[in-house]
């Protein structure tokens, strides 16, 4: 039996690494979030005899916990496929990726190692602002696009107004549009006919020296890093040395497999292919995403990596007690070695000790990397409220003139300047795009303008569809802008936002104090407008979070030394008459008057102590 089993994983392999160029694919589906990219995937794994059908799983490629709780997918994953058509075998190498805007480097990313995408549209939602950033990101890339409506099964699916939509706004014509439902397995076929006859094959080279591009790595227990890798040129066997363009560092290959999408071990891989290797890479620091590497005796030039995703969204992460540092670094580690996009820099803070300042893609970014950590490492982080980078040019002083450090990043609130020292302040702006149906056009403008947005452009999809583009500054929106414009459009608006740079601001900062003590980490960086409004929320949200204490709790918001809101917590009172029968009104007098000394003096020297959430719960908004 088993030796059936190995000789059949041996003929598949065998298969595999047969395969001529001109039959090999590699492509990606990209989508909105929740168009069925995931459904897609199985549907296509189930055809072509990856798994097996109803096998009672569903969403096959989304791996982690936290994919599978929130239905969502997060990372990128990999799986080669062997289909026959009209005869031939080919290898298809499919790459699921997140739809969230979130994740959008995750999609940046396998797209280097694509030749083409599937872009996937809901029959019923149409395009949605994730589909209109995923096509242009395509086709800035000059990667063939094969369109497919999904979920043509649902009561309410239109597809002719989608197709409509798809030629009004990408000029795709409504003869390529294929229609599907993945759910129901319904034109899956035409899916696999279409990716085998209008994508290109790889432009590769199998005689030249080995060249693989490493586009994802992630961290196992035994066998350290594992890079997952695009072969360019040549080929690469296990027992093979190969050397790291970017740090020289050099390997022996120990392992090389496919993801089928099980880790099935390989003895080679040909140029064109995906495929994993293991070579006992110890740090996760050695594999580096976007890293050539090449084989040792043979040097090459570099392939061009892409471009590093940038952190937009910072928050600081400290252990709760300062006995998990080492257990917390250590998973702090491994976590960004699988997801990349993660900046970590050192940090430390009055109240909450050593940590760190981890940067992240948007909010929703932050939230699951905190979510693995403590599913997958069992750490139980605080994380301070999040906050983006700003730009600040000081007034000129002689110190700075002479070092020239008078342009300086600021991401962390409790080290942005005194307003004095401040010459002129810039905040990131992002370019958003919303479709929404325009019964709902009024509230989503007044969010915008609340939000501190300026429109661009606005025009009609369809019938009942607007698109709008907004520049909004980034700070406003990555919090809960997404949560309320779904709220306030019944779920059906879509947002999706690019970088735009940075526009100068008249920007604040916002300090608690606590009895006169400011607490840095509660403070926060605020556009001048909305200065007392903010300050006026925190200061009533501290006096419902805060336990009352022995002594009164004065909670101030402050900014450029004047206060903007105050609110007074209540001290307990201990009845120091209580023992008091009868008697002298003067006893009783003298004993309150002790009492007030005594509290004013503990008042002084009062060290509040504020509970763990409140660092979190203060500045959601
Ligand atoms: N009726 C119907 N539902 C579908 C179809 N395809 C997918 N769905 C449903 O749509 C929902 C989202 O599907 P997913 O495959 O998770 O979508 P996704 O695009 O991978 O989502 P993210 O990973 O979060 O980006 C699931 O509830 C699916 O069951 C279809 O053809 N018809």
């Amino acid at each position: 039996m088993r030796l059936q089993l190995l000789q059949r994983t041996y003929s598949q392999i065998h298969d595999f690494t047969q395969i001529p160029i001109e039959r090999i694919r590699n492509f990606s589906i990209i989508a909105h979030v929740d168009h069925g990219k995931s459904t897609l995937a199985d549907r296509l794994l189930e055809f072509t005899g990856a798994i097996k059908e109803n096998s009672g799983q569903s969403q096959i490629l989304d791996k982690l916990q936290v994919e599978k709780e929130r239905g969502i997918t997060v990372k990128a994953q990999s799986v080669s496929l062997l289909y026959n058509f009209k005869g031939d075998d080919y290898l298809l190498n499919l790459i699921d990726t997140p739809g969230h805007v979130d994740f959008s480097s995750e999609v940046c990313r396998s797209l280097f190692a694509c030749q083409g995408v599937i872009l996937l549209v809901d029959a019923n939602d149409g395009v949605q602002a994730q589909t209109v950033a995923n096509f242009f990101l395509a086709f800035g890339k000059d990667l063939t696009i094969v369109p497919v409506i999904n979920k043509i099964d649902l009561k309410n699916a239109d597809p002719d107004r989608v197709t409509k939509q798809l030629q009004f706004l990408f000029d795709i014509e409504p003869q390529e549009v294929l229609r599907i439902s993945a759910k129901l397995g319904k034109g899956i076929e035409s899916v696999l006919e279409a990716i085998i006859e209008r994508l290109p094959c790889p432009k590769v080279d199998r005689e030249a020296p080995f060249r693989a591009l490493i586009f994802d790595s992630w961290y196992d227990k035994y066998r350290g890093a594992l890079s997952l890798i695009y072969v360019q040129d040549g080929d690469i066997s296990v027992g093979d040395e190969i050397q790291s363009c970017h740090t020289k560092k050099v390997y022996e290959i120990k392992t090389v497999s496919l993801l089928r999408p099980q880790e099935v071990a390989a003895n080679k891989l040909n140029a064109g292919q995906i495929g994993l290797i293991g070579c006992n890479m110890r740090s996760s620091k050695e594999a580096f995403i976007g890293d050539t590497i090449h084989k040792s005796s043979c040097i090459v030039e570099a392939l061009q990596g892409f471009e590093p995703p940038r952190p937009m969204v910072f928050a600081g992460v400290y252990p709760s007690d300062q006995s998990q540092h080492i257990s917390l670094r250590s998973a702090i580690e491994k976590l960004t070695l699988n997801d990349s996009a993660v900046s970590v820099d050192v940090d430390s803070s009055p109240a909450l000790g050593q940590g760190w300042r981890l940067g992240f893609l948007g909010l929703l970014h932050l939230e699951v990397f905190s979510q693995r950590l403590q599913q997958e490492y069992g750490a139980e982080p605080i994380l301070t409220a999040p906050s983006v980078t700003y730009k600040i040019k000081l007034k000129p002083t002689k110190q700075n003139l002479k070092t020239g450090e008078q342009l300086i990043y600021v991401n962390n609130p409790a080290l942005f300047p005194d307003h004095l020292l401040i010459e002129e302040a810039f905040e990131p702006m992002v370019i958003g795009t919303i479709i929404t149906p325009d019964e709902y056009l009024g509230p989503v403008i007044s969010l915008c303008m609340e939000r501190r947005g300026i429109q661009r452009s606005a025009k009609n999809i369809d019938n009942d569809r607007v698109m709008l583009q907004y520049d909004l500054p980034l700070c406003e929106i990555i919090v809960d802008f997404h949560d309320t414009l779904k709220t306030i459009s019944s779920g059906y608006a879509s947002f999706d936002y690019e970088d735009n740079g940075y526009q100068s601001s008249n920007l604040v900062k916002l300090v608690i104090l606590l009895n006169g003590v400011a607490v840095e980490e509660l403070s926060n960086i605020v556009h001048i407008t909305k200065a007392q409004t903010v300050g006026r929320k925190m200061v009533l949200k501290l006096r419902d979070i805060i336990p009352r204490q022995m002594v009164q709790i004065a909670v101030q918001a402050v900014s450029n030394g004047k206060v903007l809101a105050r609110e007074n917590i209540k001290p307990y009172r201990k009845d120091v008459t209580a023992k008091l029968y009868g008697g002298d009104v003067t006893r009783r007098m003298k004993l309150l008057a002790q009492q007030a000394a005594g509290k004013k003096k503990m008042r002084m020297v009062a060290n509040i102590s504020l509970p763990k959430e409140t660092f979190i719960d203060v500045l959601k908004k």
